[in-house]
């Protein structure tokens, strides 16, 4: 795999000024009475992007669930200063958080990318639909090319890069994405990582839960390790491209 590494921000551990753009304190996530996430407390600052880390199963899905409202939970989340643990997943979105779901689940396989933008844009007026169709396809070139194709038929690659695209048709605060490297070739992922750096000149905060370490290392300003549902580490993303043994140690197998 030849991920480029580009330049990140600095790790950002603390804020300088005003609200995280996300702040989690004690959140605990759970399916009936089995809790699967306990006491996560982190905060994201405005424009960071922050790696969730961690092997199957260590709670990385649930996490993203339960900042969106979609998976019970304990505990409180604010964006942008604002609590939003306790209300719907509608007006956690309209608060400012987007998910973009493991497996590309918020596409419309049968119609077209075209048809898809445009369902995505249809809540902007139209003078603003105009301009962010332009940022989207200044940010997805490949999208403008595929325009009339099905979103089912569009390449693994390309599915993601539509999904991500109707995320950011909502000027999120908080970005969420739930392994977007998941069933991609090696030179994919390069795509997804310059798309999803691109991303950077929106100013808003990612959240990307990953296990995938090297597309980890080429997108994240920080990262925090995820193991039986807590968390047991944090740092900068460079430790786990130059150590595989803090990788391997962190995700409980052999460095991808
Ligand atoms: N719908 C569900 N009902 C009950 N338990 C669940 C459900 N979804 C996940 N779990 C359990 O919650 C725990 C955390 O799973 P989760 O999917 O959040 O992990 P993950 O880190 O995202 O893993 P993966 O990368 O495999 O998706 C696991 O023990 C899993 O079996």
């Amino acid at each position: 795999m030849t991920l480029v590494q580009t330049a990140s921000a600095p790790a950002v551990s603390a804020r300088a000024t005003g609200p995280a753009a996300l702040a989690a304190a004690g959140l605990s996530a759970r399916y009936g009475r089995i809790e699967v996430c306990r006491d996560i407390s982190f905060e994201v600052a405005p424009g960071e992007f922050l790696i969730l880390l961690g092997a199957n199963g260590a709670g990385k899905s649930s996490l993203l669930g339960a900042l969106a409202g979609i998976v019970a939970s304990a505990g409180t989340v604010t964006v942008g200063g604002r609590r939003i643990d306790g209300v719907s997943p509608q007006r956690r979105a309209h608060a400012g958080l987007a998910l973009v779901p493991e497996g590309r689940g918020n596409l419309f396989g049968p119609l077209t990318v075209d048809e898809n933008l445009d369902l995505g844009l249809r809540h902007l007026r139209s003078d603003e639909r105009a301009g962010m169709r332009a940022d989207l396809n200044r940010l997805f070139p490949v999208l403008a090319e595929r325009g009339r194709q099905a979103a089912a038929m569009l390449s693994g690659g390309e599915q993601q890069m539509l999904a991500l695209a109707l995320a950011i048709a909502r000027r999120p605060t908080v970005l969420l994405l739930d392994e977007p490297s998941q069933g991609l070739a090696p030179v994919v992922l390069d795509e997804i990582v310059a798309a999803v750096n691109r991303l950077r000149t929106f100013g808003m905060a990612l959240i990307i839960a990953e296990q995938n370490v090297r597309f980890a290392a080429a997108l994240g300003d920080r990262f925090i390790a995820l193991r039986g549902g807590e968390v047991v580490d944090e740092g900068h993303p460079s430790e786990l491209a130059n150590h595989s043994g803090t990788a391997a140690r962190l995700l409980g197998a052999a460095p991808h």
